[in-house]
């Protein structure tokens, strides 16, 4: 049930392992500890990575009356997930279905689980534009999505594939709220050297050339683990770090580009 959901962000990504879970986490955490109600609803149903990522890996959904009650991540249920891992008994079990089981499970999330008021609802996908992206879609048609945030890392590979997010969010009419470079490059923690791992301002590139905002270009930090334990974002627990400062400004960033949409 998304009637009292304001703002919907859809987080896409071309390829895999760019770090689309790690964006979508973090950006949920910033913008609950920015005072808002956030709901983080994971569709990637084959590999679903949020559970994980905030550690409520032993966590179970519960069925009431009013539908679904998803896993809150805070005792003061400013945070509420919703993930498929919550559905299975082993963690290491698979999910091998056909495109009409996926599409059900995901009518299921979006219409059965009882979010009840939320600022934000931000919905992390897997790779690519496939069936999960579709049915997402289809379902919020008379609903508004605000926008999606595309995330890339700077290889010329990973860029060229968010093309086709850029592409498949024109035909379905989604907002483009702006790209995300992830592992933009490496700060070293003792000497504060930047290194630049992978080629150099791919995003940067793809976001000016298409005339759409680029949101963040954010450094590999290994201390992002921390936050999984914590369940707090790094901009709480490590604030001083660029990291923690680039994933600051992204939640600064889409607050504002919601907002300029309505
Ligand atoms: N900026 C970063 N600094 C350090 N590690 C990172 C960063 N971004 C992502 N990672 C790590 O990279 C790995 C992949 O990240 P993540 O799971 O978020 O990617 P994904 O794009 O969601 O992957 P998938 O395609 O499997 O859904 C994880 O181990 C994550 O902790």
């Amino acid at each position: 049930m998304l009637d009292g959901v304001k703002h919907i962000i859809i987080v896409l990504s071309g390829k895999g392992g760019v770090g689309k879970s790690t964006v979508s986490t973090q950006l949920a955490l910033c913008l609950r500890e920015g005072g808002y109600k956030v709901g983080l609803l994971d569709v990637d149903l084959c590999g679903p990575s949020i559970p994980h990522l905030l550690n409520l890996e032993d966590q179970d959904v519960h069925q009431a009356p009013q539908g679904w009650i998803p896993v809150y991540a805070d005792k003061e249920k400013q945070l509420a997930v919703m993930s498929i891992g919550f559905l299975l008994k082993s963690k290491n079990d698979s999910i091998v279905w056909r495109g009409p089981k996926k599409t059900a499970m995901i009518r299921q999330f979006l219409n059965d689980v009882y979010w009840e008021d939320l600022d934000y609802l931000i919905i992390d996908t897997p790779p690519g534009t496939s069936d999960e992206h579709i049915t997402v879609m289809e379902n919020l048609k008379h609903m508004r999505c605000d926008g999606a945030i595309l995330v890339t890392t700077p290889q010329i590979v990973s860029v060229e594939d968010v093309k086709k997010e850029l592409s498949f969010c024109e035909r379905t009419k989604i907002p483009v709220l702006g790209v995300v470079e992830n592992m933009s490059s490496y700060i070293c923690p003792n000497c504060q050297e930047c290194s630049n791992i992978f080629s150099v301002g791919g995003g940067r590139a793809m976001a000016e050339k298409a005339g759409i905002p680029l949101l963040a270009e954010l450094p590999i930090d290994p201390r992002v683990w921390q936050s999984i334990e914590k369940r707090s974002s790094c901009v709480t627990l490590m604030p001083e770090t660029t990291i923690a400062k680039k994933f600051s400004e992204l939640a600064l960033a889409v607050v504002n580009a919601v907002g300029e949409n309505n």
